[in-house]
């Protein structure tokens, strides 16, 4: 019997949702820092095994609607919530278990759920069976799995808790398909991934990255990038004085888009000022956020 569906991950920013994308794909697909709401979009990652094929979304973390972005991303999670046959409910070990649970429950979910208790690694183990003993007690999931992400823990636990419940189906997509983005859209999360790393606070909230130009040529690809800010101020920090920062960002992004592409790399950046970007629908859609 051939079973295949799909499978959403919920948790708040931060528990590690693309972390484990990662380790059950075995590839750097989504990017993984430690600052929250890195993920803006859904990533879809496609396991094929012999007698499976599981189709993952990384949701973005669950937040508040401050700003038009924010609402979008909201409508995402919810989307990805109706269309889930397995929905993984994830938090941290160190969590707040009952902030937690009273957050999943506010979603309302009809699908099918297991909760996963990610970062067991930073857990005792007497600490770690009281926190599944209430998470059990709480009853609305199937299973109560724990993992750690980050070390590959458990992960085969998960997956054979998420098959149980996974309907009989063909695949969905032919079993070589990892994703459905374009390896333009992950050159530009590479890009982003770095002002993350790069800067503190609330620059990189206020950052897009649009790859404007993606050209193959014969000893290299020539990439060429708009980081979009929403003030002037913003503009000079990502810059640096005489451009010391905007080198950093573009020597780093490269050498990771290197080993992406596995060829050498021409990466071109530039600044844009967009004041507002996030709150207009234009600009949401042209950075592929809507
Ligand atoms: N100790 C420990 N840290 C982990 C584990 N899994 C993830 N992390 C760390 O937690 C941080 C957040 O991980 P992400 O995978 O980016 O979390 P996310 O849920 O995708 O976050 P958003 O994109 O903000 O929604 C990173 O610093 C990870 O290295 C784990 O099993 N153990």
């Amino acid at each position: 019997m051939h079973r295949a569906g799909f499978v959403n991950i919920f948790g708040k920013p931060n528990a590690g949702k693309s972390t484990l994308l990662n380790a059950l794909l075995g590839e750097k697909l989504a990017i993984v820092t430690p600052k929250v709401q890195t993920t803006r979009h859904r990533i879809m990652a496609v396991v094929t095994e012999p007698g499976y094929q599981i189709v993952f979304s990384d949701t973005p973390g669950i937040i508040d609607p401050k700003y038009k972005m924010h609402e979008k991303m909201m409508g995402a999670v919810r989307s990805a919530l109706e269309d889930a046959d397995v929905a993984l409910l994830m938090m941290e070990a160190k969590d707040n278990v009952e902030e937690c649970l009273a957050m999943f429950d506010s979603l309302k979910l009809k699908a099918t759920c297991l909760l996963v208790i990610n970062k067991m690694d930073v857990l005792e183990q007497a600490e770690l069976d009281a926190l599944i003993e209430r998470c059990k007690a709480w009853g609305k999931a199937k299973a109560v799995i724990t993992i750690s992400a980050l070390q590959k823990k458990g992960l085969d636990v998960l997956l054979k808790q998420i098959l149980e419940f996974l309907p009989e189906s063909e695949a969905f997509y032919p079993e070589d398909t990892l994703t459905d983005r374009s390896t333009r859209f992950f050159v530009g999360e590479i890009i982003r991934e770095k002002i993350f790393l790069l800067f503190e606070e609330e620059i990189p909230y206020h950052t897009a990255v649009l790859v404007t130009q993606f050209e193959e040529k014969t000893t290299l690809t020539k990439i060429s990038a708009e980081i979009i800010v929403t003030r002037e101020t913003q503009k000079g920090i990502i810059l640096g004085e005489k451009g010391k920062s905007i080198k950093e960002i573009g020597s780093r992004a490269r050498v990771d888009i290197e080993k992406f592409l596995d060829r050498k790399v021409f990466l071109e950046l530039h600044v844009k000022v967009r004041p507002k970007w996030r709150d207009n629908d234009l600009y949401l859609k042209e950075y592929g956020l809507i």
